[in-house]
């Protein structure tokens, strides 16, 4: 497997232009900070040191928006987080919104994705609430990793203003998160969506992270053929092509919608 670890100069060289590129960003909309979701995770707790670095405490909101699903130990860590970094948050529970969804449309109960990206959809909605109430940007959370494989929420926890650490594959998130200071217990928890009982990343996937940076570091944004992916890093081919195929069939979630080409 590949190491994907940055030099320590390369660490400091990346926080300084992450959290450069969020300042522009806030400033550049000419709002006055930012709002993101806290699930207790590494993705939103790297993203949240990085936005408190470039704004301050003041410029940052977090909401902590727990689910029926949720681990009280994560939603405790996500106030940890926001506690710890001074910033302020709500805790606002979405179920009676996704009950309320589930009455309008109660099809659609028991469907598992369909409900929990519908907990995804009700947490965007709720954070852009906040943005437009304070003139805020919605901070992203989503990495490379994430991102390439299709793996998040399309309008859910993809429905956001910018993407902070949409460069870093997994292992260096959970790298700069050290660096930066997020405790241990939170930089070596297992990823988690949290969209129903006991999902973790690397079950619903059927890989795991550091397979997954390898084959899209070497093959999907790199130059090498399925074949010599699998056979340099020991992994089955047919693990190269399946995440090839999750590259491939989730280019929709990272495109704006088509639409038809204008008439000649
Ligand atoms: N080719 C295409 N062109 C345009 N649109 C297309 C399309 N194919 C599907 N679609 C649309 O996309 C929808 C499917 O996408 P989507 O609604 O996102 O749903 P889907 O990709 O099925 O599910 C989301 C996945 O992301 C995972 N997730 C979600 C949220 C957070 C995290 C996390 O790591 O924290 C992980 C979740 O566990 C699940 O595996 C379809 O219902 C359809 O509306
Ligand atoms: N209970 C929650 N409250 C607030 N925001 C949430 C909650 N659950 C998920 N989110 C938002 O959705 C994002 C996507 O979740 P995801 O699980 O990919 O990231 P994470 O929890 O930060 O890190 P990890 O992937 O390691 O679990 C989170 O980073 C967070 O912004
Ligand atoms: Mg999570």
């Amino acid at each position: 497997m590949l190491d994907l670890r940055f030099s320590d100069a390369e660490l400091d060289e990346r926080r300084d232009h992450i959290t450069n590129f969020v300042r522009e960003q806030v400033d550049g909309a000419g709002t006055d900070g930012a709002v993101l979701g806290l699930s207790g995770g590494i993705d939103s707790t790297l993203v949240a040191h990085l936005a408190v670095d470039a704004l301050g405490a003041e410029g940052v909101h977090g909401l902590v928006l727990p689910a029926r699903v949720s681990g009280d130990d994560n939603m405790s860590d996500a106030e940890r987080v926001a506690r710890e970094l001074g910033m302020s948050y709500d805790v606002i529970e979405i179920e009676p919104i996704v009950d309320s969804l589930l009455g309008a449309y109660p099809e659609a109960e028991g469907d598992r994705t369909a409900v929990g990206n519908a907990r995804a959809r009700v947490r965007a909605v709720l954070n852009y609430l906040v943005a437009n109430h304070e003139s805020r940007l919605v901070l992203g959370t989503g990495n490379r990793s994430e991102a390439a494989v299709g793996y998040f929420t399309k309008y859910g926890d993809g429905a956001v203003d910018c993407h902070p650490i949409g460069n870093l594959y997994k292992a260096q998130v959970r790298q700069l998160a050290r660096h930066v200071g997020v405790p241990e217990d939170l930089a070596a928890k297992p990823a988690t969506a949290e969209l129903w009982e006991d999902q973790t990343d690397e079950d619903e996937m059927g890989f795991d992270y550091e397979t997954l940076d390898t084959i899209l570091v070497s093959h999907v944004d790199g130059p090498l053929s399925a074949d010599v992916t699998a056979r340099e890093h020991g992994i089955d081919v047919e693990t190269v092509e399946t995440v090839r195929r999750m590259y491939e069939r989730s280019e929709h979630k990272r495109r704006a919608p088509a639409s038809p080409d204008p008439l000649e």
